[in-house]
């Protein structure tokens, strides 16, 4: 019998807002099958980040023929560097069955949004911008200047927050957490009771 596919969860919002968090969060705590999607990225290393777990780092020669080849389902240039998401593991994840996971900025989940529209959108939303600007600050990894340009970015994105399936407030990590696990399991339910009824109309005629 031909295996269901997988659901393609994307997770997105603004930089600092805490999705790389969350994420880590979701896949620490062991009770979701969710498969991580890997980014490529032109971005130098942070300290402590590790090739093959934290993204694939590249060059922008090597991202650019990524492009070239149609390797990737989508990549965005953000704050002067590339990322983007390897289509291959994409497709054969969720052709075996398996839940995808993105954490992408949002020119990449619009992207996503037109190649797989029944994928399910979720806008990662911060209690205040003064709060997310602490969160970037707090996080010690940017320079001033670039902290600027990322809270720029930061309110263009947060306009089209209406694009997306669900928007979830990251007020507390582990309230976001149990909010995107409930919404990835009704959505489950509703595609399950969807096909359910679907069969049974075929059945009757
Ligand atoms: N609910 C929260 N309350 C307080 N601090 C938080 C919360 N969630 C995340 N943080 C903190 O905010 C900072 C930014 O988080 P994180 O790096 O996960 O954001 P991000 O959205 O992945 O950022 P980027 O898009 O730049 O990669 C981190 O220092 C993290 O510990
Ligand atoms: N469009 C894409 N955005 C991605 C991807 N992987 C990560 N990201 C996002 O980029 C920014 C910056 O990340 P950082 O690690 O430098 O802080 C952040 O919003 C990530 O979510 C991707 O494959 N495509």
């Amino acid at each position: 019998m031909k295996k269901e596919r997988g659901l393609l969860i994307v997770l997105s919002g603004p930089s600092g807002v805490g999705k790389g968090t969350v994420r880590k969060t979701i896949f620490s705590q062991n009770d979701t099958n969710f498969e991580y999607s890997i980014s490529v990225t032109t971005r130098k290393p942070r300290e402590g980040e590790v090739d093959g777990v934290d993204y694939f780092f590249k060059s922008r020669e090597e991202f650019e023929e990524m492009i070239k080849h149609d390797k990737l389902l989508e990549w965005a240039e953000y704050v002067g560097n590339y990322y983007g998401t390897p289509i291959d593991y994409v497709e054969k994840t969720l052709s075996e069955g398996k839940d995808v996971f993105l954490e992408i900025e949002v020119q990449g989940a619009i992207q996503v949004r037109k190649a797989f529209a029944e994928g399910l959108f979720i806008f990662l939303m911060p209690p205040s911008l003064s709060e997310l600007k602490s969160r970037i600050v707090t996080r010690g990894t940017e320079t001033n200047e670039l902290i600027e340009n990322r809270m720029k970015v930061a309110k263009e994105e947060i306009e089209l927050m209406d694009a997306y399936d669900y928007v979830v407030e990251n007020d507390h990590v582990e309230l976001a957490c149990e909010r995107i696990k409930a919404i990835v399991q009704a959505e489950h339910c509703r595609r399950e009771r969807i096909a359910h009824l679907y069969k049974k109309m075929l059945e009757v005629e």
